[in-house]
């Protein structure tokens, strides 16, 4: 099957007064595919999905998504374009349920009015969806902030769906999982990808290498390689990035 884009970007650049976090990036994602972002730490990967998905400004360069030039537009209208993004620190809402959290993903999505806008019910049922999707579906009705920090991270993931993206985003999720959440947050991405492309960022190589169709690397903010996970695996240059960092 042809391969069609649907993420680009061409130059993108973004500085910290000298410091060049993103120098210069030309990359382009795949409809329907699972891409890792992998490099060491400090090499631009958060700041340069921060840029993709409008939450900081570019300094130089373009984003494309879906065919149009969103560099210019904030990060609510990318997210109604279909660009959804969890971020690295668990974003919820800690005193309502489950449900409710998804909810008001849906309702974003969904801009319910006065005038006919999705239906109390209809809103319901596909946040309960979205929290099936995830494994949470025995849990709608508890308090979020209640539940243990996996499951916090899994209802990350649900209000991402809960946008019915054509992108989600997913910024180090594994971070503070154990083995056997992460062995289930493998899973959830894999049914997540049936219906978006996954651009995840992840230090976790077992995780990277479970998921990717593609790898990434940045290093010091350029892009240093992309390739299979087999191609990355054996690149001389991705080793040498690496030497030095800590497991
Ligand atoms: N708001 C900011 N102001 C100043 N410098 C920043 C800011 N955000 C990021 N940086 C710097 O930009 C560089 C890239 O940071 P970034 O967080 O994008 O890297 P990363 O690859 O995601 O790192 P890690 O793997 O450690 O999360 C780092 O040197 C960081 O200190």
């Amino acid at each position: 099957m042809a391969e069609v884009t649907l993420l680009e970007t061409r130059g993108l650049a973004r500085h910290f007064d000298g410091l060049k976090a993103v120098d210069g990036v030309d990359f382009t994602l795949n409809v329907g595919e699972i891409r890792a972002i992998i490099g060491p730490n400090g090499a631009g990967k958060s700041t340069f999905v921060s840029l993709l998905s409008g939450r900081i400004p570019p300094s130089a360069g373009q984003v494309f998504f879906d065919g149009k030039d969103v560099t210019n537009l904030p990060a609510f209208k990318r997210v109604r374009l279909g660009i959804a993004y969890t971020f690295q620190i668990t974003n919820i809402y800690p005193s309502l349920t489950v449900l409710e959290n998804i909810e008001i993903a849906v309702q974003n999505r969904l801009k319910p009015s006065l005038f006919g806008g999705a239906s109390e019910a209809q809103i319901q049922s596909e946040a309960a969806l979205a929290a099936q999707a995830v494994g949470l579906g025995d849990r709608i009705g508890d308090t979020a902030g209640n539940l243990a920090y996996g499951h916090q991270r899994l209802l990350e993931v649900a209000m991402g769906l809960g946008l019915e993206p054509k992108l989600l985003i997913l910024d180090e999720p594994t971070q503070g999982l154990s083995d056997a959440e992460i062995k289930n947050f493998i899973e959830v991405v894999k049914r997540v990808n049936e219906t978006a492309t996954v651009l995840i960022i992840e230090h976790n190589m077992d995780v990277v290498l479970a998921l990717a169709d593609r790898i990434t690397v940045l290093e010091r903010g350029r892009l240093l390689a992309e390739g299979t996970p087999d191609e990355i695996v054996e690149n001389v240059a991705v080793q040498a990035a690496y030497l030095g960092e800590p497991a």
